[in-house]
Order: structure tokens, then sequence, then C-alpha cells
């Protein structure tokens, strides 16, 4: 899988060289590029904004320099997928060629913004199912609209997602989070991919129960003693119960789309 990150904050992407995703990168699971926006800039002061039509605070990232970046980097849908040239292999070292004429195939554009759908497990599972995912890190109040506009109407898939209701100061970390989401999905990045399955807001639409290790009792909390038991039925059962519980109590409106029977049969006194 190939995910383009555009950015004038190259280094906020560094962490992406760490871990499980850094070391997706390393071999070659997941081809990672960074690229400052600022490539594509044309004036010296390699401008990226401009103040806002209609008055208002801040300013807004000029359509024709990511025009030019997105061209480069998303390619055109349908286009065979080139082998790709810009771009760094590594997100720390912010020197970007982006203005190389980076060619891909047709892409999948995430915009992160408040003003987005809010980003799921669903999202990640459908992103992480892509060839070539471009994420666009705005600054400032934001992109020029027309910019997905334009990106819509060459063909590519566009999708404007919030990471929650909050306001960060950019896209970079929203795109850090995504990129994990997926990243750790595709196959052979995570150990034991039965893993996957259990976890919160995976396919049972449950957050995941509570987890114990040594030693069983510790400064006067014990390990929940069907635990300790051995009995594999009962501890399944134990923990279903407790998923729901949980999610009961804390999600209430993930509880609308649970089966019924599961609640009605689900021990809750836990
Ligand atoms: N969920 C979310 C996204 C964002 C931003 C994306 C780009 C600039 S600010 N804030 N909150």
């Amino acid at each position: 899988m190939r995910v383009d990150v555009l950015t004038i904050f190259p280094d906020y992407l560094a962490a992406l060289d760490l871990s499980l995703v850094g070391k997706a990168r390393r071999t070659g699971i997941l081809d990672l590029r960074v690229h400052d926006l600022r490539d594509w800039a044309t004036d010296r002061h390699r401008t990226v904004d401009d103040t806002p039509f209609g008055g208002g605070a801040g300013m807004v990232m000029k359509p024709d320099v990511w025009g030019r970046a997105l061209d480069d980097v998303l390619g055109t849908p349908g286009d065979p997928a080139g082998d790709p040239a810009g771009g760094t292999d590594g997100a720390a070292d912010g020197a970007a060629d982006g203005a190389a004429g980076v060619r891909a195939g047709a892409a999948h554009l995430v915009v992160p913004t408040p003003s987005g759908e809010v980003f799921t497990q669903r999202h990640a599972e459908a992103l992480a199912r892509e060839e070539h995912v471009v994420v666009a890190c705005g600054r400032y109040e934001g992109i020029d609209a027309r910019v997905a506009e334009r990106a819509r109407a060459a063909g590519h898939r566009v999708s404007e997602l919030s990471i929650g209701d909050y306001v960060l100061n950019g896209g970079e970390v929203a795109a850090l989070v995504m990129i994990e989401a997926f990243g750790r999905l595709l196959p052979g990045v995570v150990g034991n991919p039965h893993s996957l399955v259990e976890e919160s807001h995976g396919a049972a639409g449950l957050l995941e129960y509570p987890v114990y290790t040594k030693p069983p009792s510790w400064e006067g909390h014990d390990v929940p003693e069907v635990l300790l038991s051995g009995h594999h039925a009962r501890i399944e059962r134990w923990r279903r119960d407790q998923a729901l519980v949980r999610t009961a109590a804390r999600r209430p409106d993930m509880v609308a789309s649970l089966d019924v029977a599961d609640l009605d049969r689900a021990d809750l006194t836990v």
C-alpha cells in the first residue's frame, strides 16, 4: 500500500518511523512518502496561504499550490500505477523532491478537517483496502474548498474526515491517527492477526473487555476468579458480558446497533 502525506510540517510525521508502522515501512508493507507542500509554491517565500474571500480572521491555503501538488501525487484515475519516484522514504527527513513528477495510480484523497464525517474503525478498514491513499494536511483556517471539488471532478474519491469533535491546529495529528489506524490493519503488520478481531470497535461492535496479567493479587486488588479457572467457556461468557456492560455504560450510542438477543441473555449484573 502506498500512502502520500502532503504537509507544511513534514517532521510532524516522524512518529510514523517508529513501532509497527515504522516496521511496515522498512519491510515494504507500507510505502509511506511525506512531501513538503511548500515544494509546490512558486514564489521565493514559498507562500501557501492567503486572506479569505468574504473576510474573516485567519488565512486560507491557496488552491493553486495544492492543485500542483495533488496533480503530482494523486496521479490520474485509471492510470496504471506508476513507479513512484518522488517524496521521501522517511518521514523524519523533511527534504522532499515532491516537485519531481511523482506518478501514481488513482488514489483516494483523505482531507482531515473538523467539519468532516467522523473517522471510525469502518473507515480504517476501508482505507486499509486501498492501494493508494493521499492525505492532505491543512493548516490555518483550512484549504480552499475548490481543491476537494477539483479532485472529485477529476474522478478521485475524496473523504473529508474528522477524528473527533475538537479543533486541532492542523491535519498532521489527524493524519498520524488515521495512518496508524488503517496501517496496523495491513496484513503482516501486527504479529497476531487474531488480536485484531477481539478489539474494541471490531466486528462484534463492542468495546473490549477488561484485561489482567500477573500478579493474581496486587495491592489488595484481585483478578476476577473466573479468569483463573481455566474454564474457557465460562471465561468467554464473562468477557462477552463485560464487553456488553462496558458498551452499555460508556457508549449507549453503540448499543442501539447490537443484537438484542445478546443484551437479553447477558448477565449484566457483572
Ligand atoms: N478532528 C479534527 C481535525 C482537525 C483539523 C484538521 C486540519 C486542521 S484542524 N481538527 N479536529
